[in-house]
């Protein structure tokens, strides 16, 4: 059997980051991990340092029984982490001895078994058909049972807060019976999720002082509070916090183990993972959101890509005196980055800041920079949007500077004409016509293309690609229009944003205008820009 505490934290024993992504955050609604998933989900936790991983419930669902047994066979190797089986105690009115779901626990050979158990007496009453002796002997035998077995047991007291409150004596006496018979930690579980900080602290610092059990805390997040909560009870007491990665779980969720990990660790001291694995939270965070198939939240706390981002002027200005004037942390601290993004609320030390981080050096420059911030903010106010149009706003900052790169484009229109054929048969084909400037020669094309678009695309490359030959190298990634017809006074117009690769590097560029081709041609227009002017100052640089 594998070990049963954690190894190479520095806290070690003491303090228990226990996460249960595999077992609650796999309750969350849309969550199906395979086999496979499941062990990489475990190894990602593993490469963070957290103490525990519980790896579902073996002898209910019939991919958790897999995974133990292939983990107890060799196939899961960790470093850090002690492998957590997840179980109920025996049914009321049966042997431990007869139960098959308690016989799964020890035959899935986690050499940790975390028990889950009623210990409210209205949920003792109604839900289990039982009373509070039983719920206490179910207890009893089952902890009884693995400890004598060579388990470490752990004990999820379910809905510990309500039925505290509603009935400490019964609480409490559930609590005795694990741990009387060998438990490690009472575990309180917020399991509805309802409570908030100061009276759930309360009620961890009174249990402490009255029992002097080892505390844990779970708590759900249906209030919105369960990463304050999680930290509130460690400050309270608790010597091990339960959580989930991004926060996934049963309805609201659970409490997230990015942002408990980095309260802990940044705001208390604590130095709860390995330090060197504290700047992989953000990278992990992400690849175990890929393995659940949900999109990264942009605005998770300490990871996500929006956790240090910033877009109002005023904030920029004292960033650029010095960062953390703005920001809580360091954001390296936790391995995410700061941005700075320039929109409509953008001021002179926003344009600044993005400018050091595109390579343009705007510093020194205040005709430059009044002029580039009235700039933007009349574009934004006319549906422009700089903030993921990365490329254009390095453009619209050179040609404010008159950068030579900038004023010399690598061709100009004449004119472009689309022609949109609805035929008979019922095919719709597009055709474009550029009429352009190119190395001193006028070019004319005409290609055919699956919409507008596509077809203005197609003639332009046949136009342009005899005379810059790095065309072949760039393609049209994506593509997204937006409709803003919701604007006071203005008529709707379309924003296009197009996404460019040339296979090293992908930029995005921004066009607007009332007709969808004309904002798509203007998008067009920039990304052909930009990627002119890398190829001018690579052969610049060379
Ligand atoms: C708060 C939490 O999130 S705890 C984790 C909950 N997770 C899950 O439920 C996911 C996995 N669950 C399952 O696969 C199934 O529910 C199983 C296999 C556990 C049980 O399935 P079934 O035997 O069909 O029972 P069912 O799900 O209908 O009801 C649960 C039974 O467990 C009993 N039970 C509930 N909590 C406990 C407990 N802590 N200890 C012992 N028995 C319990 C219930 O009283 C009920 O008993 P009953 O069948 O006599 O009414
Ligand atoms: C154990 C658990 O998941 C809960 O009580 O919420």
């Amino acid at each position: 059997m594998t070990r049963t505490a954690p190894a190479e934290t520095p806290l070690g024993d003491s303090f228990h980051v226990f996460d249960t992504t595999l077992r609650d955050g796999a309750q969350r609604e849309g969550i199906t991990y395979s086999l496979a998933d499941k062990f990489a989900v475990a190894r990602l936790l593993d490469e963070v340092g957290v103490g525990f991983i519980e790896g579902g419930w073996p002898g209910a669902l019939p991919t958790d029984t897999e995974f133990f047994a292939r983990a107890a066979a060799g196939e899961l190797t960790l470093r850090h982490a002690a492998l957590v089986a997840f179980g109920a105690t025996r049914r009321p009115g049966t042997k431990v001895t007869e139960d098959q779901q308690v016989a799964a626990l020890l035959a899935s050979q986690a050499p940790v078994v975390t028990l889950v158990a009623k210990s409210d007496v209205r949920h003792i009453e109604r839900a289990l058909r039982t009373d509070v002796a039983e719920a206490c002997a179910m207890v009893r035998d089952t902890v009884s049972f693995l400890v004598e077995r060579g388990r470490r047991v752990f004990l999820d007291a379910e809905h510990f807060f309500d039925g505290f409150a509603h009935d400490p004596d019964c609480a409490l006496r559930v609590l005795a019976a694990a741990m009387e018979s060998g438990a490690d930690v009472a575990v309180l579980c917020d399991t509805n999720g309802g409570q908030l900080p100061l009276a759930l602290a309360d009620t961890v610092g009174e249990v402490v002082a009255r029992t002097g059990y080892r505390v844990g805390i779970h708590c759900q997040d249906d209030t919105g509070c369960a990463v304050a909560n999680s930290v509130a009870a460690v400050q309270a007491g608790a010597t091990h916090v339960q959580c989930t990665a991004n926060g996934y779980g049963e309805r609201a969720g659970n409490a997230d183990l990015f942002a408990v990990v980095g309260n802990l660790v940044t705001k208390l001291g604590m130095p709860v993972i390995p330090t060197a694995s504290v700047p992989e939270l953000s990278r992990v965070s992400h690849a175990l959101a890929e393995i659940a198939n949900l999109a990264p939240d942009t605005h998770q706390a300490y990871v996500g890509a929006s956790a240090f981002a910033h877009k109002a002027g005023l904030h920029a200005s004292a960033i650029k005196v010095d960062p953390l004037l703005y920001n809580h942390i360091d954001p390296e601290v936790v391995g995410n980055d700061m941005r700075v993004l320039v929109t409509e609320m953008a001021g002179q030390a926003s344009l600044e800041l993005k400018g050091r981080e595109l390579g343009v050096d705007l510093a020194g420059q205040p005709a430059v920079l009044t002029s580039a911030v009235r700039r933007v903010k009349e574009l934004e106010s006319r549906g422009w949007s700089f903030e993921a149009a990365d490329a254009s706003l390095e453009l619209l900052l050179r040609r404010e500077l008159e950068e030579s790169s900038v004023d010399s484009p690598p061709f100009t229109l004449e004119s472009y004409r689309v022609i949109l054929d609805h035929r008979l048969d019922g095919v719709i084909v597009s055709e474009a016509t550029v009429k352009v400037h190119v190395a001193g020669t006028r070019v004319i094309a005409t290609a055919e293309g699956n919409g507008p678009v596509h077809a203005l695309d197609a003639a332009l490359r046949q136009a342009l690609s005899p005379y810059l030959p790095w065309l072949a190298d760039v393609r049209l990634s994506d593509y997204k229009v937006r409709i803003l017809a919701d604007r006071p006074g203005t008529d709707a117009v379309t924003r296009v944003l197009v996404e460019s690769t040339d296979r090293e590097h992908e930029w995005t560029t921004v066009g607007v205008h009332g007709n969808i081709v004309e904002a798509s041609w203007l998008a067009l227009c920039d990304a052909l820009a930009h990627k002119a002017m890398r190829v001018e100052a690579a052969s610049v640089s060379r």
